[in-house]
């Protein structure tokens, strides 16, 4: 073959190889443009051609996962310790008519007959009870006539001194959530309607876990579905878990199942929540009655919390009364102090019942629930 010839077919074969790499090139292009972009290999790992051969395994989703599903955040409650200074303020907000009364009365030049009067009666309408009142009038009217009244603060100091008194700092407050022999401490937590127990039992979960304790929650409030799952929610947040029944089904069943299942589990402390039930429902007070003998074939309950709102006055009084006749309550639990200038509910309860205040509730806040001290409360009381 000539010379020229032969460079001529080499130049067109070269030709044709160029043009055939090109349009091999620009299928391969159009082919990954056309696909999904999960399809499309990750830029962060070796860009290997996907073998259109190969199983679906091999696919980007592989290479490249779906995040996880959103695990449920558990909260960290706050501790009890730094949650005081905050209720206490709160409290002092709340019970600010009855302290600024009290002390604007004791500041007076003068202390005659008619501003003891005064004084009685804001003491009687704060809830603080005749009896009480009357104790309290008496210390400091002797103690004001010796030391003379002239100077604000010490009429202050000695209000502070006989209150303190009559709420009682050497009661024991503390829960009893300690079980015999390596079982749960059982709590029960009982009162009317509506007065605060599914939340106060949400809330002393929240203070039990800031311990580093371990729970169980058992939703024996059966009567309303919406019960169990507010109780289930509270225990949720706080990676604590709530035993339920079926509604409608029987609460003793379900205190017994919570309980048991806390013996299993090995934790610290179980908290049952029950109906709000009437006290004059005779039916209802005999099925507290029950629900804690049931549970004491278990484990023996260390604690019956009776939750009252503080709001209601005389009417928490005669609850006291009765509810503790049925399931021998041995502590109380006073709510809604926050909306309420009726603080000396504490001390007639305490009397009523010879049972100790434990806990305060001063807000919806799933934190706003505290231990309660003679001193606190009474420093809340008169704004200190
Ligand atoms: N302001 C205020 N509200 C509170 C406090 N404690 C509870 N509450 C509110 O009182 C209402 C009733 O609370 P629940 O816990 O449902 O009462 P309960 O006693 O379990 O109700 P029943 O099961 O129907 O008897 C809710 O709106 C709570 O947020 C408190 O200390 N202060």
């Amino acid at each position: 073959m000539e010379l020229p010839l032969l460079i001529a077919a080499i130049v067109a074969v070269a030709l044709v190889i160029v043009v055939a790499g090109v349009i091999v090139s620009m299928n391969r292009t159009r082919r990954l443009a056309s696909r999904r972009p999960s399809e499309l290999p990750s830029a962060s790992v070796p860009s290997v051609e996907p073998d259109a051969d190969a199983p679906a395994t091999s696919s980007a989703e592989e290479r490249a996962p779906e995040p996880a599903p959103d695990a449920p955040s558990i909260e960290a409650p706050e501790r009890a310790s730094t949650r005081m200074s905050r209720l206490r303020r709160r409290l002092a907000g709340s019970n600010n008519a009855l302290a600024s009364a009290l002390l604007g009365l004791l500041a007076r030049d003068r202390i005659d007959e008619s501003t003891w009067d005064d004084v009685e009666e804001t003491l009687i309408t704060s809830d603080l009870g005749v009896g009480p009142t009357t104790e309290l009038m008496g210390n400091l009217r002797r103690e004001l006539s010796i030391d003379g009244v002239q100077d604000p603060a010490v009429a202050r100091a000695k209000l502070r001194a006989e209150l303190i008194k009559l709420v009682d700092p050497t009661l024991d407050r503390g829960l009893r959530i300690t079980g015999a022999d390596g079982q749960p401490g059982v709590v029960m937590v009982v009162g009317v309607n509506g007065t605060g127990k599914t939340t106060t039992i949400g809330k002393i979960a929240r203070l039990l876990v800031a311990e580093g304790r371990t729970l169980v929650l058992g939703a024996a409030d059966t009567f309303r579905a919406a019960a169990a799952d507010q109780l289930a929610t509270w225990g949720s947040r706080v990676g604590v878990q709530t035993v339920r029944g079926p509604e409608g089904g029987d609460p003793a069943s379900v205190a017994f199942d919570a309980v048991a299942q806390g013996v299993a589990q090995g934790v610290d402390v179980v908290l049952v929540d029950t109906a709000g039930r009437l006290h004059t429902k005779t039916g209802l007070m005999d099925e507290l009655g029950k629900i804690k003998r049931v549970i004491e074939k278990k484990a023996p309950v260390t604690e019956v919390l009776l939750v009252i709102d503080a709001t209601t006055g005389q009417n928490g009084l005669i609850q006291a009364r009765i509810f503790s006749d049925v399931v021998a309550v041995t502590g109380i639990v006073l709510t809604k102090l926050d909306g309420s200038a009726k603080g000396g509910i504490v001390v007639q309860v305490q009397r009523e019942l010879g049972v100790p205040v434990k806990l305060i509730g001063l807000g919806e806040g799933a934190d706003d629930l505290a231990p309660f001290t003679a001193e606190g409360f009474v420093d809340g009381l008169l704004g200190a």
